[in-house]
C-alpha cells in the first residue's frame, strides 16, 4: 500500500536523520546569524537616504550611527559604505558555513539511506528478487536514492533557509510597521497553496517518471545480461521497439513533470506581486502624507523582496521535492520488505553442534512459488554420508529440493530437516557453514581466482585457497595465467571456460569444507573433456559428505550410493523405488 504523500520522507528522517541533530542546530544557529546580517543590510542604505541625502533623522534609528566617526556628508558616506561591506562579508562568512553543515547532513543521511537500502535488498528472501527485474532494483538503490539526496541537500540547503529568511523577514515587517507585516503575511497563504496544488501534482509527474525510468533500466539490464542470445538471433530491432515504447512513456511522464515545473514560477510571481504593489501604494501613500521616510519605504521594500526571494527558489526546488518523496515511496517499498534473517532462529548457534553430521529428511514437503506448485508432500530421508541423485522428468521439482535444503526458500508445507532440525528453525549462519553447492553455472565476482574461491570461507589462509584449488584442479589452468591465482577476472568470469569456472566453484566448494554438498547438474554444460576434469574435482569434493545431486550424466551417477527417481502426481511428489549404486 502507498504511503501518504508526506509520510516517507519523515520516515526516513526519523530512522536516518535523528543522529544529526546537533549538527542541524548548528546549522540553524548559522543561519539565524545570516539572517541577522541580511537583515541589516538595507539599514546603511536607508540612513544615507534619510540622513546624509534628505538631511531627517526622525525614521531612521541606525541614523545617529552614522555620525559615528563624523556627521560631515562624505564621512557619513563612508561609513555607510564600509557598514555594507562588512555586513555583506558576515553573511556570507555565515552562509558558507551553514551550507557546509546544511548540506553535510544531506549528503550523509543519503549515504546512509544508500548503504541501508543495498544492504536490505541484498538480504531480502529469492521469492522477492524472483519478481523483480536486476534493472529495477538497480535503478532504485542507485536512481532512486540519488534523487533522495537531491531532495535533502535542497531542504537544507535551500528549504530550511528559506522558511527561516522568510520568516524572519515577515516578523521584521511586521516590526518596522505592523501595515508593511500584515501585507508581506498576506503573501504567504497565495504562495501556499499555489505551492501545496503544485506539490501534489509535481508528485503525481514525479512518481510516473521515476516508474517509466526504471521499467527502462530493467529492460537494458535484461537485454545486456542477454546480449550474446540477442546477437545469436540477430534480434536486435525487437528490442529497439521494446526500448522506443518505453521511451514513450518516460517522454510523456518528463513531459508533465516539465509542465509542472513551469507553471510554479509564474504563478508564484503572480501571487507575490500582487503584495509588492499594495506595499509600494499603502507605503508611497505613507511617505507622501509624511508617515513614514523614504528610507523606511526602502528598508520595507527590501524585506518584502527578501522574503519573496526564498520563496521564489523554494518554487524551484519544489520539483525536486517531488522527486524525492517519489523516490522516498520506492525507497521505503524496499525497506518495509521483511529480510531472510527476520526468520525465527529456535537453535542458536552456541547450541549447535560446529559441524552437523550431514542427516536430511524430507517430511511431506510442498513448495509452491506462488502460484506455481513444484513439489507436493515429498516424503525423502537421506542418511549421513550418503550421496543421492535426484533423477526424474524436467520441472518435477529436483532443484527445488535442492534450494530447501540450503535455506534459499523455506517449504510451504511440511518440514525439512537438518539433523532432526528443522531449516525453518536454524540460524542462516549454521545452516551456511553446513551446506554448500555448485551449481549449473558458476557464478564468479570481478576480481582474482583466489579471492573468489575464498568468496566460501574470507578468513581462509593463502595455503588453504591454494590447497582448495589444487584439488579442484584450479591450479592446472592457473598456472598458465599471468598471475596464476592471483589473476583478475571479469565480472561473472569473463575470461574463463565454462569447465574453468566449474572447477573454480568446486574449489570455493571445497575451501568451504561443509558436510553436506549439493550438486545442480555440475557438468551440464560442458563437452567430455571438460567433464572428465570437473568429474574429477567433484569426486574429492564429495568424498566423506552427505551428497543431494541433481544429474543426468552417468558419469556423475557413478558417484551416487543411491538413485532417487522423483516422479509427480496431482497430489504427491513420488520417490521410486531407490536403486543402490555402489
Ligand atoms: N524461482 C521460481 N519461480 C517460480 N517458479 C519456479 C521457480 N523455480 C522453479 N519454478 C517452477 O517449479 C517447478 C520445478 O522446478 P525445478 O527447477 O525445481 O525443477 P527441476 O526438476 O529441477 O527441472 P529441470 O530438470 O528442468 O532442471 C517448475 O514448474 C518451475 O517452473
Amino acid at each position: 500500500m502507498r504511503q501518504p504523500l508526506a509520510g516517507n520522507m519523515p520516515r526516513l528522517f526519523r530512522r536516518f536523520g535523528t543522529r544529526y541533530r546537533g549538527l542541524f542546530a548548528l546549522g540553524f544557529v548559522l543561519r539565524l546569524g545570516e539572517m541577522a546580517a541580511d537583515l541589516a543590510t538595507p539599514w546603511p542604505i536607508a540612513a544615507v537616504i534619510d540622513r546624509v541625502l534628505a538631511g531627517n533623522e526622525s525614521h531612521n534609528p541606525l541614523g545617529p550611527l552614522l555620525g559615528l566617526f563624523g556627521t560631515d556628508r562624505m564621512t557619513m558616506l563612508t561609513t555607510a559604505a564600509a557598514a555594507v561591506v562588512v555586513v555583506a562579508l558576515v553573511s556570507a562568512a555565515l552562509d558558507y558555513l551553514g551550507d557546509r553543515v546544511m548540506n553535510a547532513i544531506g549528503e550523509r543521511m543519503s549515504t546512509q539511506i544508500r548503504c541501508a537500502t543495498f544492504a536490505h535488498l541484498q538480504r531480502l528472501p529469492l521469492s522477492y528478487h524472483n519478481h523483480q527485474a536486476v534493472g529495477e532494483s538497480t535503478s532504485r538503490v542507485i536512481t532512486d536514492c540519488d534523487r533522495i539526496k537531491g531532495s535533502l541537500v535542497a531542504l537544507f540547503s535551500t528549504l530550511c533557509p528559506g522558511v527561516l529568511a522568510a520568516s524572519g523577514y515577515a516578523t521584521a515587517l511586521l516590526l518596522l510597521d505592523w501595515r508593511f507585516g500584515l501585507i508581506g503575511l498576506g503573501c504567504i497563504p497565495l504562495v501556499y497553496l499555489t505551492g501545496v496544488r503544485n506539490h501534489r501534482l509535481g508528485h503525481r509527474a514525479a512518481r510516473g517518471q521515476r516508474e517509466a525510468e526504471s521499467s527502462l533500466a530493467g529492460l537494458v539490464t535484461e537485454v545486456l545480461n542477454g546480449i550474446s542470445t540477442v546477437h545469436t538471433f540477430g534480434r536486435h530491432e525487437l528490442h529497439d521497439e521494446h526500448f522506443a515504447a518505453r521511451s514513450a512513456s518516460t517522454l510523456r511522464a518528463g513531459l508533465m513533470a516539465a509542465d509542472v515545473q513551469a507553471r510554479r514560477l509564474p504563478l508564484l510571481e503572480s501571487a507575490t506581486s500582487i503584495g509588492v504593489a499594495v506595499l509600494l501604494w499603502v507605503g508611497g501613500a505613507g511617505v507622501l502624507g509624511g508617515q513614514w521616510s523614504v528610507g523606511h519605504l526602502v528598508v520595507a521594500t527590501s524585506y518584502l523582496a527578501g522574503m519573496v526571494t526564498p520563496l521564489r527558489s523554494l518554487s524551484k526546488v519544489s520539483m525536486v521535492f517531488a522527486q524525492g518523496h517519489a523516490s522516498a515511496e520506492r525507497i521505503i517499498a524496499i525497506l518495509d520488505q521483511p529480510a531472510v534473517t527476520h526468520v525465527p532462529a529456535t537453535w542458536r548457534v552456541g547450541t549447535l553442534p560446529a559441524r552437523a553430521q550431514g542427516r536430511i529428511e524430507f517430511v511431506a514437503v510442498a513448495m509452491d512459488y506462488g502460484d506455481r506448485s513444484a513439489l507436493r508432500h515429498l516424503d525423502l530421508s537421506i542418511d549421513a554420508g550418503e550421496r543421492i541423485a535426484l533423477t526424474g522428468p524436467n520441472g518435477v521439482g529436483k532443484s527445488t529440493a535442492l534450494a530447501l535444503i540450503s535455506g534459499l526458500y523455506l517449504p510451504t508445507g511440511g518440514v525439512v530437516r537438518i539433523d532432526g532440525c528443522p531449516t525453518a528453525d536454524l540460524p542462516r549462519q549454521w545452516l551456511h557453514q553446513q551446506v554448500t553447492a555448485v551449481l549449473q553455472d558458476t557464478f564468479l565476482f570481478a576480481g582474482t581466482l583466489a579471492d573468489n574461491i575464498r568468496y566460501s570461507r574470507p578468513d581462509a589462509e593463502v595455503a588453504e585457497v591454494a590447497e582448495a584449488a589444487k584439488a579442484a584442479l584450479v591450479t592446472d589452468f592457473a598456472d598458465d595465467l599471468p598471475a596464476g591465482l592471483d589473476t583478475r577476472i571479469g565480472d561473472r568470469g569473463v575470461g574463463l571456460s565454462g569447465g574453468q569456472r566449474q572447477r573454480v566453484g568446486i574449489a570455493r566448494a571445497l575451501l568451504a569444507d561443509a558436510p553436506i554438498v549439493l550438486l545442480d547438474e555440475p557438468t551440464s554444460g560442458l563437452d567430455s573433456d571438460a567433464e572428465e576434469v570437473v568429474v574429477a574435482g567433484l569426486t574429492r569434493l564429495v568424498a566423506g559428505r552427505t551428497v543431494v545431486m541433481t544429474t543426468h550424466r552417468p558419469s556423475l551417477l557413478t558417484m551416487a550410493t543411491r538413485i532417487v527417481g522423483l516422479t509427480a502426481t496431482d497430489k504427491q511428489t513420488c520417490v521410486t523405488a531407490p536403486r543402490g549404486h555402489g
